[in-house]
């Protein structure tokens, strides 16, 4: 029998690694997760191990060829954003990476503030000066492992390392090259005055491609590692945002994507590069000449993890035990008995960047359950990102519905509590892996076929919004406000 032409893409997520077989007509025809940690030596530290990264793909990837007989046409690349890892010139890890989620460089924010201005650097990149952002977390580097910094060749992207694995040379491209705070988001390309400005050395920048072309080709010995053909070509690919929405298809500007992933996103079209004021990033699409605002959620399906594992004690968030505590948590009336949580166990991006923020529970009770906190971390995650989509509104045409990607898909209460909160109809896809889709479709295009379905043909369903849900949550969100607003200050001034 003939061999299936298809196209593999991987996404490099925070809590596993993705890949998918897509035919010609965008059909998944294989697909596998394999699952990592985050470290977390300290508590504001986030890591990982790039080495670990690369043997989940190599699992991920042996397990889909394993499937069935491919013809692997091409291979594209997503991945979460933002994170730092340092290579040497031989492409080898000098230290585990220093991920999105990492809130270690509190000082070095300030550094940039100070020195290049926290404005100025949102007008150049599209994203604020934050923790866990490449360009940050290389100057806590330079400041507190200075040997490490001296040693390095490159500093890279998650994605862009796992790509180096496969085709042996070290390259970024401008989607995710956009949020390390070292790349121009207008002009597309590397933001050397601000790298000057602190002193750091834009020589570690690896060289720029575009998404959707190809970057090189599989080598033998990733050939050996994974059971791709040695020579296939592996196209740049993107940031797992921009991929996602590659196979999501956000052409109208009325259409976001809502992601409930390790974080949460929402995400929509934007004529042009916003205001810093706006409250929500901007990024460049993978196609030219367009780009994307986001708001952030950063500890979104992390946050259900923490009510597994911290609040109720077991060993490992698995897959098992996120599934029983989210049916738990279904059992619970909507606002969770007057249960509330601010979710942000790790800092705010959007609206505010505050690395300092942090998680709560208000009004806990003896009714109350882990199961009533899960659904209260939903809630809270939810009323996060329905604040960011907010803000994207107030520019030009208002958002009227929401696409859903990411692991939260899967859960009927992320589905509906995101309706709710939103007040805007939730369309669920059957498709479930956007990003690594998007990087798929990135493979194709890079050797000049295309993957051709029409994402809207793919909803399975739509979720109305309750009209008893929007209103609750509409006065919950000003409770939260003002509960987080009051609370907040306070603790900033406490020890860590
Ligand atoms: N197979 C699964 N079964 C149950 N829950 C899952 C599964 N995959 C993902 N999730 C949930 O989704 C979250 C991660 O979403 P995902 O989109 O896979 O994240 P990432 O891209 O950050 O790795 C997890 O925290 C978990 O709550
Ligand atoms: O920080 C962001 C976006 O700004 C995150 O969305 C990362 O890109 C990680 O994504 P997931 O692993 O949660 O999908």
């Amino acid at each position: 029998m003939a061999a299936t032409a298809v196209y593999l893409g991987v996404d490099l997520g925070t809590s596993s690694v993705k890949a998918v077989l897509l035919d010609a007509l965008g059909r998944t025809v294989a697909d596998a997760q394999v699952r990592y940690g985050v470290s977390r030596p300290r508590p504001s530290w986030a890591e990982q191990d790039p080495e670990a990264w690369w043997r989940a793909c190599c699992e991920a990837i042996r397990a889909v060829l394993g499937a069935g007989a491919f013809d692997v046409r091409a291979v594209g690349l997503s991945g979460q954003m933002h994170g730092l890892v340092l290579v040497d010139a031989a492409g080898a890890p000098l230290r585990p990476a220093i991920i999105w989620s990492d809130a270690r460089s509190g000082a070095q924010v300030r550094e940039w503030d100070r020195v290049v201005g926290g404005d100025a650097v949102e007008a150049i990149t599209g994203m604020p000066v934050a923790t866990g952002m490449l360009g940050v977390s290389l100057s806590w580097v330079r400041e507190n492992e200075p040997e490490t910094y001296l040693a390095a060749r490159y500093a890279v992207l998650p994605k862009d390392y796992v790509r180096f694995r496969l085709i042996g040379e070290i390259a970024t491209e401008a989607t995710d090259a956009a949020g390390s705070l070292l790349y121009a988001v207008r002009e597309r390309e590397p933001a050397l005055g601000i790298a000057a400005a602190l002193g750091l050395d834009a020589a570690l920048l690896p060289p720029i491609g575009q998404s959707l072309s190809t970057a090189g080709a599989v080598t033998a010995e990733a050939g050996e590692a994974t059971g791709l053909a040695p020579g296939t070509p592996v196209a740049f690919g993107g940031g797992d945002q921009q991929m996602a929405a590659l196979a999501l298809g956000l052409e109208d500007a009325g259409s976001a994507a809502a992601a409930i992933s390790s974080g949460g996103t929402v995400v929509r079209r934007t004529p042009a590069p916003l205001e810093p004021a706006s409250g929500v990033h901007v990024m460049p699409a993978a196609r030219p000449e367009q780009w994307f605002a986001m708001g952030v959620v950063l500890a979104a399906g992390l946050a259900v993890d923490w009510v597994v594992t911290g609040l109720l004690g077991r060993p490992t968030a698995s897959p098992a035990a996120i599934e029983r505590i989210m049916a738990e948590a279904a059992g619970v009336p909507r606002g969770a008995d007057g249960l509330m949580a601010s979710p942000h166990l790790g800092g705010t991006r959007t609206p505010v960047v505050d690395a300092r923020a942090r998680a709560h529970l208000f009004g806990l009770g003896y009714q109350h359950s882990g199961a009533h906190a899960a659904r209260a971390v939903v809630e809270g995650v939810c009323l996060s990102l329905a604040g960011s989509l907010a803000r994207m509104s107030t520019a030009g045409e208002p958002v009227r519905r929401l696409v859903m990607t990411g692991g939260g898909a899967r859960f009927p209460l992320w589905r509906q509590t995101l309706a709710d909160a939103a007040g805007l109809p939730v369309l669920v896809s059957s498709d479930l892996e956007h990003a690594a889709m998007g990087a798929a479709m990135a493979g194709a295009a890079a050797v000049g076929e295309e993957i051709a379905f029409d994402p809207a043909e793919r909803i399975r369903m739509t979720v109305e919004p309750d009209p008893a849900g929007v209103e609750l949550y509409r006065e919950r969100a000003g409770t939260l406000a003002a509960l987080e607003a009051a609370v907040g200050p306070l603790l900033r001034g406490a020890p860590a």
